[in-house]
């Protein structure tokens, strides 16, 4: 990794010495060029032999590779094929991925990567990150020594426990973190190098995985209180003692209980965040505040009813109460417009459980209520949002009162994957006899509803994740107060056009997502500067200028000054790569190791 390092650190086209030579060359995923590398470079390299003697372009190579996962017919496989490219050419995943955003996002990312994880000792094959388990307590700064970078600037962890709404996966979380740290880099550009995926691994309590041949942690159930949190602790303290007191520390998918607590332990004390309490909370604030536009409602005047009140659920609510705050309510009175309904019921301070501490903001001097549906009828919402990971539980009779008492209701149906949906964009549109405001945490696709197609949009915290994160590192910012994700709300909702209010949808195309990021993480810097949270100074007097310098670079570089040429290669007219595939490209799946565990 050695070599690697001294070349990150002299990107551009600039000689690098030392540069590794030969079969390691082309091993090396952030080195390897494929069949672009010049004759000089493989010359002077040693190449010349090991690649086949003909050239290619980086745009000819992001075709070939583009009409290699689209042959796949399966999710699963088509993310194998991506994981694998950027296993062998960093360079060329992310350039395929940047280019076919929209096509692609859905595979590396939400849902595909769910279904992955829950097959991930099946297609574990190279590691990618650390695995820090329970056993290594006591000697953690060890571990993540042994990580061969020394530049990093974010690391996104999780313990497995609550992955997406699928529950306990245990080790098998870890496609999670790097997901996540693949979107830092194709959407907001953040360097490859400077992005670290941790799994810690202290068991789980999911009985199949428990039993499962296949898995790939520990086997035990999972260890929790004292230790666990001594364990965590430890951890956090090792990362900025091995990368810098500013290292962004992402906590992802931890179950609730713990994620509130660790986000209140933490947030004043490193610079971190919890992506699915405060992104998912910036990324639905956003689309409620584009839903105004629609509905012609203010945020402050809207009634809103949850189902669920896990960390989402709080985490949006909360953010949702700044942004009414905002607009010139009192906190009690925001809060007040905010209902939430959990597996016990309507969050009463009247019922037999009471409410739980972490949503304790929110509890309701009222009747006890377990049907939802009568919760419905009672509350009279203005604004449904599901974060129950109870797909289907917005019913056709839940959906049509909504579309009873309001003229335009708000539909968030928010849980993840797919198949966790509260309801799908269909069921919203059909039931709500097409005036409802949907959206969604995973995509759906286009709706047809008397005789008009509504492209609705995916409420999914990768708009606002990987902006914030760039405008954290580039300024070295040293914490992240929640005051960070509604001006990350607010530079979203701006994006959304009335065209796109149109079409149903309340966040830009996803073609538009790297702008985004840039213009997130260009406020989000500015805010740090104005806080005094950043920490490089002078500030920089164009930010947007300055964020630009710091991105990763798409474009394989040039590795040598030019030696000699061969003759040119013979003019003859070659078919184009679609055409010269089409015949002989039959949808046949390669990866097929799956057998009965589909
Ligand atoms: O990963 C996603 O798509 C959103 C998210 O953080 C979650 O559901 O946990
Ligand atoms: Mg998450």
């Amino acid at each position: 990794m050695q070599q690697c390092r001294n070349f990150h650190e002299v990107t551009g086209n600039v000689i690098v010495p030392n540069m590794v030579r030969g079969i390691d060359h082309l091993k090396d995923p952030r080195l390897n060029k494929g069949l672009a590398f010049t004759l000089e470079e493989r010359q002077a390299l040693g190449l010349q032999g090991l690649l086949a003697t003909n050239f290619k372009t980086q745009e000819q190579q992001i075709d070939i590779a583009r009409i290699s996962v689209d042959r796949y017919k399966s999710d699963l496989n088509k993310y194998l094929y991506l994981v694998e490219l950027q296993d062998t050419n960093e360079r060329l995943f992310f350039s395929l991925l940047d280019q076919n955003i929209e096509k692609y996002l859905p595979i590396v990312y939400t849902p595909t990567v769910g279904l992955a994880c829950q097959r991930f000792g099946l297609i574990y094959r190279r590691a990618r990150g650390l695995f820090i388990s329970i056993n290594d307590k006591g000697y953690v700064y060890n571990i993540i020594r042994n990580w061969p970078e020394h530049d990093v600037r974010a690391i996104v962890f999780t313990d497995g426990e609550r992955i997406l709404g699928l529950g306990d996966l245990g080790a098998y979380g870890m496609g999670i973190p790097v997901g996540k740290l693949s979107l830092y880099t194709a959407l907001a550009g953040i360097k490859p190098h400077q992005c670290l995926p941790i799994l810690l691994d202290v068991g789980t309590d999911n009985e199949t995985l428990l039993e499962d041949p296949l898995y790939i942690g520990l086997r035990h159930k999972r260890v929790r209180g004292e230790k666990y949190d001594e364990f965590v602790d430890e951890f956090m303290k090792a990362c900025i003692t091995r990368f810098g007191p500013n290292t962004l520390l992402q906590f992802e998918d931890f179950a609730l209980p713990n994620a509130g607590r660790f986000l209140k332990k933490y947030q004043e004390k490193y610079c971190t965040f919890n992506d699915d309490i405060q992104g998912t909370a910036s990324v639905v604030v956003a689309g409620l505040m584009a839903a105004t536009r629609i509905t012609k409602k203010k945020l402050s005047e809207n009634i809103y009813l949850y189902l669920g009140a896990g960390s989402a659920a709080n985490g949006i609510a909360n953010l949702t109460v700044l942004a009414m705050m905002d607009e010139g309510l009192s906190e009690k009175d925001a809060r007040d417009r905010i209902f939430m309904f959990d597996v016990d019921g309507l969050l009463s301070t009247r019922r037999s459980q009471g409410v739980p501490k972490h949503a304790e903001n929110f509890g309701k001097d009222m009747e006890p209520e377990t049907d939802f549906e009568r919760c419905v009828e009672i509350v009279k919402p203005t604004c449904l949002i599901g974060c129950s990971t109870i797909g289907g539980a917005f019913t056709p009779s839940i959906l049509k009162l909504m579309g009873k008492h309001n003229q335009r209701p708000i539909i968030f149906a928010l849980s993840n994957p797919t198949n966790k949906a509260e309801c799908t964009a269909q069921a919203a549109y059909d039931n709500t006899e097409g005036r409802c405001v949907f959206s969604s945490g995973s995509p759906f696709p286009p709706v047809s509803y008397d005789g008009k197609e509504y492209h609705t949009g995916q409420g999914n915290n990768s708009y606002i994740f990987p902006g914030v994160a760039l405008g954290v590192i580039a300024t070295s910012a040293h914490h992240i107060p929640d005051y960070i994700f509604l001006t990350a709300a607010k530079t979203l909702a701006e994006f959304v056009h009335e065209s796109d209010l149109k079409i149903g949808r309340l966040y830009p195309p996803l073609k538009q997502i790297k702008e985004v990021s840039l213009s997130i993480a260009s406020e989000v810097a500015e805010m740090a500067y104005k806080k005094d949270l950043a920490t490089v100074y002078p500030k920089p007097k164009d930010m947007q200028l300055y964020l630009k310098s710091h991105l990763y670079q798409l474009k394989y570089p040039d590795y040598l000054p030019k030696f000699y040429k061969y003759p040119d290669m013979p003019n003859i007219k070659v078919k184009s790569f679609d055409e010269a595939y089409s015949g002989i490209m039959t949808s046949t799946d390669i990866h097929r190791p799956l057998g009965k565990h589909k």
